[in-house]
């Protein structure tokens, strides 16, 4: 058995799914499902596995998880929990079932699967489809060691992969599995800033575009310092030591922490309120 099934393939998992088509994995290998036609047709294209629609084949969920070593669960966190109640009966034993989802502790998915089902909990990003995600994994209560290492190996091939507590997953999601979104959100802001400095809007756009990209590049070099490479640009009494101070009187860094405190709390509140 080596199959991998995705089930509920939107952007997360369609992210991890073209990852690992980028690094080698045979696309006669996956599954995916989703419940619209239109969206499993354009995953079949793009991609070249097997995609079935949930609203063509109502049992495509339990059909997609027989045979397969992995099933990768990737729908919103209120459905995970039905989605894996729906493919209990079909799973083998030794089927390693993974959740991608935000908030759906380990206990609530072994609640909804066969006992001794081994669970991996994640948390990825969406830059896994370039090979530069961050995966988070927790094992789950029967997982044996060689099924955290065969789910860590998968994750290998689309980014970097770092094994926590589950007590850590809402903090570690509030920094990396949302943290895409800060990166884009500056670069929105940056390129706001150039169209009110007089920049033409779509200039603006490409400068904050190739300004971020650029500077992620430099920090994923190993041994990369985000402070020495700020220092790096920082002329003592240059432009760039203004803005830095414009930036820590406005608070910025206590604002990011701000924000990553909301993710993290608004994850606690998703888990309670899903029982
Ligand atoms: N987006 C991100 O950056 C991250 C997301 N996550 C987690 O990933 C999960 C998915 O989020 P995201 O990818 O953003 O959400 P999306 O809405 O993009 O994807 C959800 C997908 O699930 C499909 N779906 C819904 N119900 C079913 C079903 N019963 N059977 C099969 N497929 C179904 C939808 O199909 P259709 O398209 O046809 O409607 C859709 O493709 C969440 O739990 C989230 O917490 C974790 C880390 C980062
Ligand atoms: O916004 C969310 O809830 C998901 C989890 C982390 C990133 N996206």
């Amino acid at each position: 058995m080596s199959r991998i099934a995705f089930l509920g393939t939107g952007s997360m998992n369609e992210a991890i799914l073209g990852g690992l088509i980028a690094a080698g994995t045979d696309p006669s290998q996956v599954v995916a499902t989703v419940r619209r036609a239109e969206r499993a047709a354009e995953l079949a294209g793009r991609h070249g596995v097997v995609a079935v629609a949930e609203s063509e084949n109502p049992a495509a969920n339990p059909e997609a998880v027989r045979d397969a070593a992995v099933v990768i669960l990737g729908v919103k966190p209120v459905g995970i929990t039905d989605l894996a109640r729906s493919i209990a009966p079909s799973l083998a034993p030794e089927t390693v079932v993974v959740s991608v989802a935000a908030a759906v502790s380990i206990a609530q998915l072994e609640a909804a699967l066969p006992a001794g089902q081994p669970v991996v909990r994640t948390m990825p990003n969406t830059p896994a489809r370039l090979g530069k995600g961050v995966v988070s994994v927790s094992a789950g209560t029967s997982t044996t060691p060689e099924q955290l290492a065969r789910v860590k190996s998968l994750f290998e091939a689309v980014g970097t992969v770092v094994e926590i507590p589950e007590s850590q997953v809402d903090a570690l999601s509030a920094i990396s599995g949302s943290g895409p979104a800060y990166a884009f959100y500056l670069a929105e802001a940056m390129a706001a800033a150039g169209a009110e400095l007089g920049l033409d809007p779509e200039l603006s756009a490409l400068l904050a575009r190739e300004t971020v990209a650029g500077a992620g590049a430099m920090l994923a070099e190993p041994g990369a310092d985000a402070a020495a490479l700020r220092r790096a640009v920082t002329s003592p009494n240059g432009t760039t030591e203004r803005a830095i101070a414009a930036f820590d009187d406005g608070g910025i860094p206590a604002i990011i922490a701000t924000g990553a405190r909301a993710a993290a709390a608004r994850a606690a509140e998703i888990t309670a309120s899903l029982g």
